[in-house]
């Protein structure tokens, strides 16, 4: 479920904006003319195989690295003329944690406040409520090297947000983690975006993106592939069908004799028949083969996912109408 400021565009100012970003190393030429816009107090996913050049992009927009070419400004601030403002709105968890294992969670959080010059009491305030809320307190004590990964990266985000940050850039933010602990990171960060923080992410992991985000850009061979909603993304992948199984061949040949839009295999008494998966053409499908008198043995909608516009975008040798994952089973 992505978060309730719904950053389709228009209407809310942009708490990031690049045009045009590029970079290389050496020969490699690893992002070649970015463009991104994500609104203020949304969750916006950066997708992309190994390499693509996801933290690359956040290392640029942190200020980590900077760019060969283009403009962006972060918070209000613009890269090339404010970087130190850019910097002081900004948080960053990079995919190697900024914890410090030889000292415990409250002082890797108090060390933090004094970075960002935070008085005594006001650290000492900050780093209370935080531990609190990342759910650490009891932990507070304890050598962060005696930590799980869930509770590292639980505490490497909570640092983050030590300065009150107003952009977050969050580089892998889940890798590693168990489904429960993914699950405590994602209510995290959608407690986060409530609290008018932007979320920039990158991930691996198509559910988050499609679980998280507002909108998602897919980054390949350096280029933004595609850009839209989650439900945007699914729309522009072909490959939405039904597929009819049977047990009994004269049902199969007469279902093929019938359906002449529809795919066949032989050797599996199967159909797949191209379609929306809406009720509608569900109906419709359905009427023709009541009429026909035919009853196949199974029928299973299959609607694209993320993992299809993924695969789609990223692998130029699979077929755009190829994989696709059942979302339904009837009968
Ligand atoms: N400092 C560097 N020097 C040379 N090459 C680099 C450097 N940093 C990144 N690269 C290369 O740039 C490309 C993009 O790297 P980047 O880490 O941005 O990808 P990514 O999409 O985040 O990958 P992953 O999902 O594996 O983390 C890779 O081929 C990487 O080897």
């Amino acid at each position: 479920m992505p978060t309730p400021n719904h950053g389709t565009g228009a209407a809310s100012p942009a708490a990031v904006s690049a045009a045009g970003l590029r970079k290389s190393f050496g020969d490699k030429h690893v992002l070649d003319g970015i463009d991104l816009r994500i609104p203020a107090g949304s969750v916006f996913a950066l997708l992309g195989p190994n390499g693509a050049g996801k933290t690359t992009v956040v290392k640029i927009l942190s200020t980590l690295i900077s760019a060969d070419g283009g403009q962006a400004q972060v918070a209000g601030h613009d890269l090339a003329t404010s970087p130190q403002g850019v910097r002081s709105a900004i948080g960053v968890t990079g995919q190697f944690s900024a914890v410090d294992g030889l000292i415990t969670g409250e002082e890797n959080m108090l060390l933090m406040a004094d970075l960002h010059h935070l008085s005594k009491a006001e650290g000492r305030r900050v780093t209370a409520d935080l531990l609190e809320r990342f759910d650490l307190a009891e932990a507070a004590a304890k050598p962060a090297s005696t930590y799980s990964g869930g509770m590292k990266r639980r505490l490497d985000i909570a640092m983050t947000l030590v300065g009150s940050p107003r952009v977050i850039f969050l580089d892998e933010p889940t890798t590693g983690l168990d489904p429960r602990s993914r699950h405590t990171m994602w209510q995290i960060i959608r407690e986060l975006v409530t609290g008018g923080v932007t979320v920039l992410l990158t991930t691996q992991y198509l559910e988050e993106a499609d679980q998280l985000a507002d909108r998602i850009a897919v980054l390949h061979n350096g280029r933004i592939a595609a850009e839209g909603t989650p439900d945007e993304l699914k729309r522009i992948i072909p490959g939405g069908h039904v597929q009819l199984r049977f047990t009994d061949p004269t049902a199969y040949r007469h279902a093929t004799a019938l359906l002449t839009d529809a795919t066949h295999d032989e050797d599996s008494l199967t159909l797949r028949v191209p379609g929306d998966g809406s009720q509608r053409s569900l109906r419709t499908l359905l009427d023709r083969l009541d009429t026909a008198g035919i009853e196949a043995t199974e029928l299973t909608v299959h609607t694209p996912d993320l993992d299809d516009v993924f695969f789609a975008l990223t692998d130029d040798t699979t077929p755009t109408t190829g994989t696709t994952t059942d979302k339904e089973t009837a009968r």
